[in-house]
């Protein structure tokens, strides 16, 4: 059997809690029946773009990105259509996409499931020539990611505060939006482009949707009263957004969007836009190792 090739790269800086010794989990956990590998870190933002390209550019099967859904998408930039998978070992604060592809947020139980990966194909979606892979948005998720980068602090208590202080003085604003043949103007809390379902940390924003089915989804919350806030919280996370009637969900292959809202959110970094949105499905143009 010939052996598949493996670059890890680790963002050093994903995360929050105790160190993990990747480097030592590796060497004990993974097959090396299976599979040669080499380690890489990232010192700076776009460095895991570079080591992608450099490893799809040398023919190595599968770059594996160790961090949170930014380190994950700046190794997808660099591997879209092309033959290289992208693999990951989640080390971030929500872990959007690898919940939604059931990868363990253990380290050493995410190891051992990569010895028995397949590969599979995904789409991704494109908001003005940006690439994500999980969810994108405007509103209220994006004043949060926006706050949160400026907060300075991490983790999921800051992240928790910072939401609640923003929901308390949330105002909607009002969407036009032309979709496929489509044609909405609409008042809403929050609206997202979703490739997977979930934003992270089993919040499922767009329950119905998948990443292999050509196609983004279009989650839109509507301005809700404060009393039905906990019933769409439940629901998020029971994958039950969608029948709540302050829901709306559409798919969609191309999208513009035009609002007063500066603020928007890939894959939950924040994302000052001025023109108006794009947003188009870009099918098939990455294969991932789970
Ligand atoms: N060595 C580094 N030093 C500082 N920043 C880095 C380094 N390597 C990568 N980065 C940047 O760190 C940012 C955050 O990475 P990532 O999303 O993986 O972690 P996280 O923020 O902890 O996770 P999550 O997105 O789930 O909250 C990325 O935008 C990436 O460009």
């Amino acid at each position: 059997m010939t052996k598949q090739r493996i670059r890890f790269v680790i963002n050093p800086i994903s995360g929050t809690g105790r160190v993990i010794k990747w480097s030592a989990l590796i060497q004990q956990y993974l097959d090396s029946k299976q599979f040669d590998y080499e380690i890489k870190y990232t010192s700076a933002q776009g460095d895991a773009t570079t080591l992608a390209i450099e490893a799809a550019n040398q023919n190595i099967d599968i770059v594996c990105a160790v961090g949170g859904d930014g380190t994950i998408n700046e190794v997808a930039q660099g591997l879209v259509n092309t033959t290289t998978s992208l693999a990951i070992l989640p080390r971030g604060s929500g872990n959007g996409l690898a919940r939604h592809f059931t990868i363990p947020t253990k380290p050493t139980q995410a190891i051992l499931q990569l010895n028995q990966g397949k590969v599979h194909h995904m789409d991704a979606g494109l908001i003005n020539d940006k690439l994500f892979l999980c969810v994108a948005g405007i509103g209220f998720d994006a004043t949060v990611a926006h706050a949160f980068d400026a907060f300075g602090k991490r983790g999921l208590l800051s992240y928790a505060w910072l939401s609640l202080k923003a929901f308390l003085s949330y105002k909607p604003y009002t969407y036009n939006i032309r979709m496929d043949q489509q044609s909405i103007r609409t008042k809403a809390f929050l609206l997202t482009f979703a490739n997977a379902s979930q934003f992270g940390n089993n919040a499922y924003i767009a329950p119905e949707a998948h990443t292999n089915d050509g196609l983004l989804n279009l989650t839109v919350i509507k301005p809700f009263p404060l009393w039905a806030t906990l019933g769409l919280l439940i629901k998020t996370f029971n994958k039950k957004l969608h029948l709540s009637k302050y829901c709306e969900s559409y798919t969609f292959n191309t999208l513009t969007l035009q609002s007063d809202n500066p603020q928007t959110h890939i894959d939950g970094e924040p994302l000052l836009q001025t023109e108006e949105l794009q947003v188009q499905v870009q099918p098939n143009c990455l294969k991932i190792f789970y």
